[in-house]
Parts: structure tokens; C-alpha cells; sequence
């Protein structure tokens, strides 16, 4: 009998191969209805003041409730902000990004044995459809791997290029610890201990998911990433360009700044609903460029897939009733959600109306 990954690796055909071969146009199931595409959904193309918060303040006592305060502000406005001062190593980072490059400039078949659509593969290469509209497919190629605990999975992750799994490992660590640390700092933001929920987040769920977005001839008719919200807890974000953008409450798009060294944190909808709904998931789309391809990794924690998840107790007053029901987020393998495109969205049937 074949196997899901034998079916997909014999039909599979990259996004990075049809921006070889397309030097003017795309492949009609790329172009997106009008409304959907980026220069017609207002994005905002101003410079907007998206914050930015220094994360070396977290080891002065001094500055530690100031540094509480701007995480709060970002957070209650966007479920977003960038970080400097991290203390994750610039050469951690590039080599993370080289590895990624590395990989999606090798041979087809060399990516292809890993090409699946089953999300209970721990590896798995591909292109992006969107989750029950399968028309429209989208304009990027991505490997995602586990990684926690990583000494688990790393043996099943590319072997070439050679250095793969040393660079992207050490990135993927240096992530778990970074991610420790901003999960303190907001649940400290919302008036709860730093080390709330502390086992479950050590015993979380870690995927890094590592993005090609070849360039496009037509950027302005297909996006990279279709809008969606990341289900898990936080996602950190390292990237070579600018190509992200960010949905506020307003439903108006803005593009996120490129800043040499800094690192994007975004909340997800098992934030949102353990806050209460006080921080909701920011919805996020990438968008495409004519003359270069961006890489970015995604490192996506979550509670344990199983867990049942369900607002704080401590965030529950009269003021502020129960707002989401309690559930497991097990179907979002695929990490992730669509609450921005449909009202049918997992979080959507969480809430209490
Ligand atoms: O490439 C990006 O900037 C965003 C990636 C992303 O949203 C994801 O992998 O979920
Ligand atoms: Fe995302």
C-alpha cells in the first residue's frame, strides 16, 4: 500500500519550482480574488510606530515593571511587538536562517522525501493550501519539524545540508529559553505570577516552522501566508526581509519593520483564552516580492496538544465573566488558525457570547 508521504512525494511540485519557471506570470490557482489580495484589503503602506521593547530591562529589578508596562500596552493593542536585547547570539540566528536557505536552494528530490500533508508527520515539506478552501493555494514552500523535547526529534531532521541540525538545534534551544522568559513576563503583565502555568509550559509543545517565500512576478495578486492566527501560546519569529504584516482591532493592516537583529513575538489564541480574551491572537499574512526570496522561522509554543485549555481562574471577576469555554486545541497539528477569515474558527466556538 502506498503511504500518505509516498503519494505526496510523487505528486508534489514546490512553489520554489514555479517561480523558476514563471519569469512573468502565476499559475492561475495562485491569483487570489480581488478582495483577498494585499493592495486592496486596505494594508496600511505608512510607517506606523509598532512597538519595539528593549528585553535587557528584564534583569534590572529597576526596570523590570517598566518593561511589564510596555509589554502590557503591546499586547492589549496588537498581541504583538518586536524585542531587542534578547540575548539570543546574532551568529545563533543567521546560521538559522543560512541552514534554512541551505535547504530550499537543494535539489527537488532532496526535499521531497520529506514531503507529506498528513500533520501527525513530525517532519514534513510543503507547499501551503488553505485549510478547507483548496483552491487557493499559496505562495511558499516550508519544512516544519517537532522540537520539543528536541533530543527526541532532531535525528529526523534534514541531514543535508550537514550542519542542519547542529544551526537550526542550537536556534531551536535558544528559542525554548527566550520563550520562557517572554511567557514570565506576560503572565506578569496580566497581574499573575511569573511562573504561572510553569510545568505546562515546560512540557509544551515546540515547532519550528521554516518558510521559503520564492520570489513572485505578481506580488501584488497572491500572498505568501493567507491571514491567520497562530494557535498556540507565542510565536517568535526570525526572518531575512520585511514581508510580514499584522492586523489591528480596527481590522487594518500594517506592515511590520525590518530591524536587524530583533525578533518578532506574536500571541496566539491559547493566549487569548487563557487571558480571558484581556489579549486577544493577532491575525498576521505575509506578503510577496518581485525580486527577492525572505526566509523566516516560526518557533510555535504551545500548551501540550491534548491539554484542555480555559481562561486563569484569577482573571475571572465580575467584571471580566468567563469568556471562552474550556478545550484542547488537538486539531490544530497544522498550527494554524483561520479566526481572522471565518466565523467558524476554533476560538470562535470557544467563546461564550
Ligand atoms: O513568515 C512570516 O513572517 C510569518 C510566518 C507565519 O505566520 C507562520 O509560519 O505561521
Ligand atoms: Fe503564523
Amino acid at each position: 500500500m502506498e503511504t500518505n508521504r509516498e503519494i505526496s512525494n510523487s505528486s508534489f511540485t514546490s512553489v520554489m519550482a514555479f517561480s523558476h519557471k514563471c519569469q512573468q506570470n502565476i499559475p492561475e490557482r495562485y491569483v487570489l480574488p480581488p478582495l483577498e489580495r494585499p493592495n486592496t484589503s486596505h494594508a496600511d503602506n505608512l510607517p506606523t510606530n509598532l512597538p519595539v521593547i528593549d528585553l535587557s530591562k528584564m534583569n534590572h529589578p529597576a526596570h523590570r515593571s517598566q518593561l511589564i508596562n510596555e509589554v502590557r500596552a503591546a499586547c492589549n493593542q496588537l498581541g504583538f511587538f518586536q524585542v531587542i536585547n534578547h540575548g539570543i547570539p546574532a551568529a545563533v540566528m543567521k546560521n538559522a536562517l543560512d541552514s534554512a536557505e541551505e535547504f530550499f536552494n537543494l535539489p527537488s528530490d532532496e526535499k521531497t522525501c520529506y514531503a507529506s500533508t498528513d500533520v501527525h508527520e513530525p517532519i514534513r515539506y510543503g507547499t501551503s493550501v488553505n485549510h478547507g478552501m483548496d483552491k487557493v493555494f499559496y505562495w511558499r514552500d516550508f519544512i516544519k519539524h517537532y522540537a520539543n523535547p528536541i533530543s527526541d526529534w532532531i535525528h529526523l531532521w534534514p541531514s543535508n545540508p550537514p550542519t542542519y541540525k547542529e544551526k537550526m538545534g542550537s536556534y531551536a534551544k535558544a528559542m525554548k529559553v527566550l520563550q520562557k522568559q517572554l511567557m514570565e513576563v506576560l503572565f506578569e503583565s496580566l497581574g499573575l505570577n511569573a511562573n504561572y502555568l510553569h510545568d505546562d509550559i515546560e512540557e509544551g509543545s515546540q515547532v519550528m516552522t521554516v518558510n521559503c517565500y520564492p520570489s513572485c512576478p505578481k506580488p501584488d495578486l497572491a500572498l505568501g501566508l493567507p491571514p491567520h492566527t497562530d494557535f498556540g501560546m507565542i510565536t517568535i519569529l526570525n526572518q531575512t526581509q520585511q514581508g510580514l504584516e499584522i492586523m489591528d482591532h480596527h481590522k487594518k493592516w500594517h506592515s511590520v519593520p525590518f530591524i536587524q537583529g530583533a525578533l518578532i513575538v506574536q500571541l496566539g489564541d491559547q493566549f487569548e483564552v487563557i487571558s480571558n480574551g484581556r489579549y486577544k491572537s493577532v491575525p498576521h499574512r505575509t506578503i510577496l516580492n518581485a525580486q527577492t526570496k525572505r526566509f523566516s522561522i516560526a518557533s510555535l509554543h504551545s500548551m501540550h496538544i491534548q491539554k484542555k485549555v480555559g481562561p486563569a481562574p484569577e482573571l475571572v471577576d465580575e467584571q471580566h465573566p468567563v469568556a471562552y469555554r474550556e478545550g484542547s486545541f488537538a486539531r490544530f497539528l497544522d498550527h494554524i488558525s483561520v479566526k481572522s477569515l471565518s466565523e467558524e474558527s476554533y476560538i470562535t466556538t470557544l467563546k461564550i457570547t
